[in-house]
């Protein structure tokens, strides 16, 4: 990969302060680095590291200070030149590493590269970070076991490099690793920073002293605070100055991260010690004036004893790289997007098929529905189309509506809390319009939450003997529409709660509501519960399939009458034939209060679908928004 001059930015930052109400998380924080630099922070627990690197990133806003990329002031279009690797690494277990990274290449790289050539870019990255010999592997996750620690956060900083950043920022990329694979990550992140000029800068947990002395330049924070800013080799003169001479054999990291966490008064001494030996340093002797490059790029600690005076550009070329920086970022403020809606769409459609697919043949689901087609048939086999199997009829059908209502409902409830985490991370990082999302998601659960009651239907439908073809076709649409209705109030509760277990609780009330007022438990609500039923879908689907069942269906045969006994119909009252008497299928509807036509229970099914598509979307947009600049 070829790097120009304009691809070279380094990062600035200064009098960095953030305060969230009267807790001063970052005082006065300060420092830089140059591209082909790797910049390690480091301090105690509560230093203020991660919420640097935020604002560095441009995700947490400052109090008061200045950050600069190339010496221009961080915008949202220069943000785009960032990176951020998150500590958490948040990917898809089922997809493989060939897969997530094919997609993260076809949605963030712009449009107007090639097919080939994002694939080219991809493959050299994948070189570049030794990803070559799991590409097949499973990202994995708690319950399926996949790529390695090491891999993963490789695969987490691939799918930022993708889109050639020129500052890399990552927070704790060795945390939870071995020494050795901490080590090998570090190596490979400096080979890449220096071979391509990029700017590096993590937060790194307890160091090897090999490792340590890989860094180009250190930052310690404690308190919010910057106690050394420097080349790693120089901390030892700081500590030396405060009085607290390193060991030889001791890990500088291991002592200075002990010593800032010892007492009060040793905490307070290393920032004594910090400001008295803060000098900014000029090369040519000149005041220190922040506004330009030249003082930001020399803005180094230098310990009064300390011979260390160098950075690695000369002057000329950090002046250079600004005006050309200037220039590369005008060029850079495009679209907030690198693809246009219809990629997207696309590109999330093909990933969001694959994770469904294994949904789709799931041999426990279909096992589940078949099961269910067993239980049905055999309590339900054949019903007589008679006044005394009325209530088995209705039951029935009140059933198929619950079942095939609540199942996507829970399924949607679990599905979406599931997947918060990834989705987060990507929107976080604007990979995606989330309409785009949002509709892809819609076109890829629908074949996976049709097929079942499909089938379902196709054998339920007949063997328990109920109406004629046109109805059964009829019913198949309405199941179809209701299920999505189910599955859309299901991934409301899912966004909202954001947590599987509260998102269960929430179903499971909902369910409970609309099961209760649903019209088949209580036929009669109290005046004042009335208006109720009007919320449930259930209750219209239900009357729908009711409609469909007796409309234009043949005839029913009366009970058997005694002296004593009544018929709840009155074709059957005055019938005068002993043996045989029918009545009207449509007297059922009657009986049933079913007066309305089918349309107007199938609208309200279509209203319902609408509705909660539109609050699911508002919800994601508003309420679960990301944190963002
Ligand atoms: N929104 C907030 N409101 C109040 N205090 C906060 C907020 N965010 C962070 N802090 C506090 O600021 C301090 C610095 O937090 P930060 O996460 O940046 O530390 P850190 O150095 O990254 O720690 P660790 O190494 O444990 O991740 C902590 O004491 C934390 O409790």
């Amino acid at each position: 990969m070829k790097t120009n001059k304009s691809d070279r930015l380094g990062l600035q930052f200064r009098d960095v302060n953030v305060k969230v109400e009267v807790n001063h998380i970052l005082k006065n924080v300060f420092g830089g680095v140059e591209p082909g630099q790797f910049m390690a922070v480091m301090g105690p627990s509560g230093a203020g590291k991660t919420t640097l690197m935020n604002c560095l990133a441009g995700r947490s806003p400052v109090t008061s200070g200045e950050i600069t990329i190339g010496g221009l002031k961080l915008t949202k279009d220069l943000r785009r030149r960032v990176c951020y690797v998150l500590q958490e690494d948040a990917f898809f277990p089922k997809l493989t590493l060939q897969e997530t990274l094919w997609f993260v290449a076809m949605i963030r790289l712009p449009e107007d590269i090639p097919e080939q050539e994002k694939l080219k870019k991809l493959d050299s990255l994948i070189d570049d970070l030794d990803l070559r010999k799991c590409l097949s592997t499973p990202m994995g996750g708690m319950w399926l076991p996949g790529l390695s620690g090491g891999e993963i956060k490789r695969a987490s900083i691939a799918c930022e490099l993708i889109t050639d950043p020129n500052i890399i920022l990552l927070d704790e990329p060795t945390s939870g690793l071995d020494y050795k694979t901490a080590y090998s990550l570090i190596r490979l992140l400096k080979t890449y920073a220096s071979r391509h000029q990029k700017t590096v800068v993590a937060t790194i947990h307890q160091p090897s002293s090999q490792m340590f002395f890989q860094f180009d330049l250190l930052l310690l924070m404690s308190g919010g605070e910057t106690l050394f800013y420097g080349p790693p080799r120089e901390i030892g003169s700081f500590f030396s100055t405060a009085g607290f001479p390193i060991a030889h054999h001791y890990n500088p990291a291991d002592f200075m991260l002990e010593k800032v966490k010892e007492t009060a008064e040793v905490k307070e001494k290393l920032v004594q010690v910090s400001y008295d030996t803060r000098t900014i340093f000029t090369p040519d002797g000149q005041d220190l004036d922040h506004r330009t490059v030249r003082t930001w790029n020399r803005l180094l600690w230098k310990p009064k004893t300390s011979t260390f005076t160098e950075t690695n550009n000369d002057t000329t070329d950090v002046e250079a790289n600004l005006v050309e920086s200037k220039a590369t970022s005008k060029s850079h403020s495009g679209p907030k997007w690198a693809t246009g809606f219809a990629t997207q769409y696309k590109i999330l459609t093909q990933r969001a098929f694959k994770l469904s697919r294994s949904n789709m043949l799931d041999k426990f689901r279909l096992f589940e529905t078949a099961f269910l087609c067993a239980m049905l048939s055999l309590i339900w086999f054949q019903l007589q189309r008679s006044e005394e199997t009325l209530s088995d009829r209705m039951g029935l059908i009140y059933y198929i509506s619950m079942h095939w209502g609540f199942t996507p409902l829970f399924n949607a409830i679990t599905s979406f809390p599931a997947e918060r985490v990834v989705i987060y991370k990507e929107r976080s990082s604007s990979w995606y319009r989330l309409s785009a999302y949002y509709l892809a998601k819609m076109t890829c659960d629908l074949p996976s939450i049709l097929v079942e009651p499909l089938l379902f239907l196709t054998v339920v439908y007949w063997v328990t003997g109920l109406n004629n073809v046109v109805s059964f076709f009829a019913t198949i649409g309405t199941i179809f529409v209701h299920t999505i209705v189910g599955q859309s109030i299901g991934l409301c509760i899912g966004i909202y709660a954001m947590d599987m277990s509260r998102g269960i609780s929430l179903g499971t009330i909902c369910i409970m509501f609309i099961m209760l007022i649903g019209g088949f438990y209580a036929r009669h609500l109290p005046f004042w519960l009335e208006w109720a039923k009007y919320l449930a879908f259930l209750h219209y689907t239900f009357h729908a399939l009711m409609y469909l069942e007796f409309y234009q269906a043949a005839d029913l045969q009366c009970s058997q009458l005694t002296n004593s006994t009544k018929s709840h119909f009155d074709s059957c009252n005055h019938s005068n034939q002993t043996t045989l008497a029918t009545f009207p299928a449509h007297d059922a509807l009657r009986y049933y209060n079913i007066n309305q036509p089918f349309w107007q229970y199938f609208l309200p099914l279509l209203a319902f679908f609408g509705f909660f598509r539109v609050l699911g979307y508002m919800l994601l947009r508003f309420y679960q928004k990301p944190n963002k600049m």
